[in-house]
């Protein structure tokens, strides 16, 4: 794994050192919006209309941030519009590739690039920073729109409804301030949590984080007794925030990110509900279990140099999720 400084590939892995074994995710560079009509986004950010076969997604299905984009293309019906790669689940010293020897492995679809670094390159020859997935890429100008899956699953929540006609709207005005606060807490000490534990290298970092993933899910579990979904009856974006992180829990962060205190299926509610959003239409197949248990003991040698690919507990996705009694 590296990043590109100007225009230039180090392999590099992340600094912990100068941050006490605290791991710290950078923020995000390419910040542009799609809107129906092209005009600047919600904070006057560059805008690119929407328009069907215009843009195409970069992803990987092993990667939670990713994986909230699938989602949200596949709830917004939005897969006749938007085209997909997917790299390689395996990202080594080249960073994330476009090789196609493992299934549904598709190759750089629109240029044929062998890296996804490249793609980077093509719409800045003097890039920096880290080359991450999901991109959203447009044919058109030939440059990345967005690569913040935050704000790409907002473009998909609305931008495009005139042209797909599905107006489901997963962030309703009414439950915004709402969405927020629970993405606010949600975010740090648990999509991004089970990362700071799993990647920590002191202990203090460690203990800290993992003690943040438990809380979150300690607070959610009654919570989710009393509420269908995160804010109440209707399900909105924070329920999918939370699942591309709740699912990969026990297949991989409990044991690789040593999150493990409990497994998501020793909580009751939380694990009906995960149930039943896997089991939303249109869901599951955006879930490539094999992809994530690749991707993760593969790609990150300081914590499974040997890439034991670990057997791995069974796990009913299927099972009746009971969630119509509350
Ligand atoms: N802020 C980004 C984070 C994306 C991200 O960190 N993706 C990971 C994969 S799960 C990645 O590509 N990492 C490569 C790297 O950090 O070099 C988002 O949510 O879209």
């Amino acid at each position: 794994m590296g990043k590109l400084v100007d225009g230039v590939w180090s392999d590099q892995w992340y600094d912990t050192a100068s941050t006490g074994g605290r791991f710290l995710r950078t923020t995000t560079a390419w910040r542009s919006w799609i809107t129906p009509d092209g005009a600047p986004g919600p904070a006057g950010q560059r805008g690119f209309p929407a328009e069907s076969g215009r843009y195409h997604l970069y992803v990987s299905y092993a990667c939670p941030w990713a994986h909230r984009t699938l989602v949200f293309r596949a709830l917004k019906r939005l897969e006749p519009h938007i085209g997909v790669s997917v790299v390689h689940p395996d990202m080594l010293s080249e960073g994330w590739e476009f090789r196609t020897d493992f299934p549904l492995a598709t190759g750089d679809r629109l240029y044929g690039l062998p890296y996804l670094r490249d793609l980077y390159l093509r719409a800045d020859p003097r890039a920096s920073g880290r080359v991450t997935v999901p991109v959203l890429w447009d044919k058109q100008t030939g440059t990345i729109v967005s690569n913040e899956s935050a704000e790409i699953i907002r473009m998909f929540n609305s931008a495009f409804d005139g042209l797909t006609g599905n107006r489901d709207d997963y962030y309703p005005e009414p439950l915004r301030s709402r969405i927020d606060a629970l993405n606010d807490r949600i975010y740090p000490a648990f999509n991004n949590g089970v990362y700071r534990a799993g990647f920590a290298t002191s202990q203090a970092a460690y203990d800290e984080a993992v003690a943040e993933v438990f809380a979150t899910l300690d607070w959610l579990e009654p919570h989710l007794a009393a509420n269908r979904y995160l804010t109440g009856p209707r399900m909105t974006e924070v329920d999918w925030r939370l699942f591309t992180t709740a699912v990969r829990f026990d297949p991989v962060y409990h044991t690789h990110f040593k999150c493990n205190r409990a497994w998501i299926r020793e909580y009751p509610n939380l694990w009906g509900w995960l149930r039943e959003l896997y089991q939303w239409p249109g869901i599951a197949e955006t879930v490539k279990f094999d992809h994530i248990v690749r991707h993760y003991h593969y790609s990150h040698d300081t914590i499974n140099p040997y890439r034991i690919l670990p057997i791995n507990p069974r796990i009913d996705w299927l099972a009746p999720h009971g969630r119509e009694r509350i």
